[in-house]
């Protein structure tokens, strides 16, 4: 899936409780999977609520890489089957299902992280390609290895009744089992969600770079969600594996049942944690039904049924089940510019900082020693040499201003000097806490020792809240959720976001947008901000705040470089100004002093600005 489209789907956000209502309708839904069965003691109608809670654990389990993270595997029967082969081969060593079951969770997790690491630099629908392969190199691999798997003939285990092996003439000891694991795998995936790791996960998937910039590390985030998926399936796999008491190749690592998985989690709501579970209840028994009272009378007719029933979710639902729930539970919440009133949440009052716009502190801390140096940058992209020889410096407490005509090589400037582009030579050097120089060569390590940037073309992580946007911030400095909460609140006013913590940030003019990116970084306290055209764009009243709100950061102690066109913004912000025209720097000095070099005038200014300011 593409991380970048803010439409893509039926993204929930993480960290967000669900409602009392929502608790008990829940709870209702889960009592009632254990008691129905148990209470109507058939064995068709117990068959039909395991296989509920099995496709329910797995599919909350896929969820977790193909909802949080947004990587739509298709292949995830491979670790559900590892678990069945795994359990199998140890029941026929002798060794028990429940001890069996973690053996063929830390394989399935290992064999998980090891194909997910190359693939995840595969984007859309070739990661779900890649992950298809691999599901039939594992079908290959247990035909071909008879002697331990029994190849296509498959394996029997030997009756061995009892809790001991997991192996039942009555349906309800399984039905116990598999509630269970539901269960276990639904609290998995809740405090996943709504834990810091959720929150990056959820960053990655909407905005990777953004996440990366907020010192996300979206490879390994992405392979612990992996690795937790994996081994949630394959301890479903062992349980299943036991309930059948037979398995084969062509079932275990089966595409179709790989694509089932997933779908209840698309019908029932992609990216949250009850939907998958909410799919499975609707749809497992139609088509057991289906299964059973058309598959022998008209075959084919089944799947026809299925068909349909796929395809009026498609039309009237096509962001899930969950969406429809959401709409008539979730409060609407105001969308739009500011005001400065504080609001009442779900998790209590709001209440905004005394002033929401510090004004410039007339006893601001002096410019102390360098914090960050650039030394001889060099970037060419193919025969384009973008940067030549940049150097320059920026010290504590310092307002760095970077000019110069588009396409002159700033932003790529930027990119080197936050760790996103490699120079081809040259060093980038911070000073860090402790106060040695560092040369950081990726963006969480330069997030880690204190810099924070923006992106000239916003980033926001479209169907996060404003308050879940700054947090994924905030978990840079704070790892609980409630602290992270509290720091992105108090951010969130300073910027004048206070009243809009519930609105999602798809629902920011530009100007909130603009505002919301720079207080995502600010949540991550940085010493050293890198601003990438704030203030294009927004409208003057906008720019007047931008301005005093860039000056508030400055006197907290913030070194700051501001790549800006705005010269009313660039004269009465910047300490001094560096100009690039041609991946070169043609001047720096104090702003007044460049604003007069013919040399800039030539290149960017233009003699109508030399004469207004004369
Ligand atoms: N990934 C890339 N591959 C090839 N060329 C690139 C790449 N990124 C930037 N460029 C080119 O490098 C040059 C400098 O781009 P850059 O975005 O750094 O300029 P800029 O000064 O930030 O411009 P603007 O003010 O318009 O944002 C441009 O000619 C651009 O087309």
């Amino acid at each position: 899936m593409s991380n970048s489209d803010p439409s893509a789907g039926p993204q929930t956000p993480p960290g967000k409780a669900p409602s009392r209502r929502g608790q008990i309708a829940l709870a209702g839904l889960l009592a009632a999977l254990l008691v129905v069965p148990l209470v109507i003691d058939n064995a068709f109608v117990s068959h039909i609520f395991i296989t509920i809670c099995l496709f329910a654990a797995l599919s909350t389990a896929w969820n977790i890489v193909g909802g949080f993270a947004g990587q739509m595997s298709l292949g995830h029967a491979m670790f559900y089957g590892i678990g069945a082969y795994v359990g199998m081969i140890m029941f026929q060593m002798g060794i028990t299902p429940w001890l069996s079951m973690f053996v063929g969770a830390a394989l399935a997790a290992v064999v998980g992280m090891v194909i997910s690491y190359p693939c995840f630099r595969l984007k859309g629908p070739f990661y779900t390609l890649a992950s298809i392969a691999f599901l039939e190199v594992m079908r290959v691999l247990a035909l071909q290895f008879t002697s331990v798997t029994g190849g296509a003939t498959g394996m029997m285990i030997d009756l061995r009744l009892g809790w001991t092996w997991m192996v039942f003439r009555e349906r309800w000891p399984s039905l116990l089992i598999v509630f269970g694991m539901l269960l276990v795998t639904l609290a998995v995936a809740g405090a996943v969600r709504r834990s810091r790791l959720g929150f990056h996960l959820v960053a990655t998937r909407e905005r990777e770079s953004a996440a990366r910039a907020a010192g996300v590390r979206t490879v390994r985030v992405r392979l612990i969600a992996v690795a937790i998926s994996s081994a949630l399936c394959a301890m479903l796999g062992t349980f299943h594996a036991m309930y059948l008491t037979f398995i084969e190749p062509a079932a275990m690592f089966s595409l179709v049942f790989s694509i089932q998985i997933a779908m209840f989690a698309l019908i029932g709501g992609i990216g949250t944690v009850t939907g998958p579970l909410l799919g499975a209840v609707l749809l497992v028994p139609i088509t057991e039904w289906a299964r059973a009272s058309l598959g022998s009378s008209a075959l084919g007719l089944h799947g026809f049924v299925y068909g349909l029933v796929l395809i009026g979710f498609v039309l009237f639902m096509p962001n899930g089940i969950m969406s429809v729930i959401k709409r008539f539970i979730t409060p609407k919440t105001p969308a739009g510019d500011t005001t400065d009133e504080p609001v009442t949440t779900e998790t209590g009052p709001i209440t905004a900082p005394a002033k929401a716009y510090a004004t410039p502190s007339p006893d601001r801390a002096g410019i102390g020693q360098d914090i960050l140096r650039v030394e001889g940058l060099n970037k060419n992209f193919g025969g384009l040499a973008v940067t030549r020889d940049v150097n320059f410096t920026l010290r504590e407490g310092e307002v760095l201003g970077m000019i110069g005509p588009n396409g002159a090589g700033k932003t790529t400037v930027f990119n080197m000097i936050s760790g996103f582009l490699a120079p081809d030579s040259g060093t980038v050097s911070m000073r860090g806490p402790d106060g040695q120089f560092h040369q950081p060569n990726n963006p969480a390590d330069f997030a880690a020792i204190g810099l924070g940037r923006t992106f000239q073309i916003v980033q926001p992580f479209a169907a996060m809240s404003v308050e879940e946007n700054i947090m994924v911030g905030a978990f840079h400095r704070h790892h609980d959720e409630k602290n992270a909460r509290e720091a992105a609140r108090q951010t969130a006013w300073k910027m004048g976001l206070g009243p809009l913590l519930q609105t999602e940030a798809r629902g920011l003019t530009i100007g909130g947008l603009k505002r919301l990116e720079v207080a995502r970084v600010m949540a991550m306290e940085p010493r050293v901000l890198l601003l990438d055209e704030v203030m294009a764009g927004i409208n003057q009243t906008d720019v007047r705040r931008a301005i005093d709100l860039m000056l508030s950061i400055r006197d907290g102690g913030v070194s700051i470089i501001a790549i800006e066109h705005v010269m009313q913004a660039v004269m009465s912000l910047s300490d001094r100004v560096i100009v690039l025209a041609s991946g070169e720097v043609i001047a720096q000095g104090r702003p007044q002093d460049v604003v007069r070099d013919p040399q800039v005038i030539e290149a960017y200014l233009g003699k109508e600005f030399a004469h207004a300011h004369a």
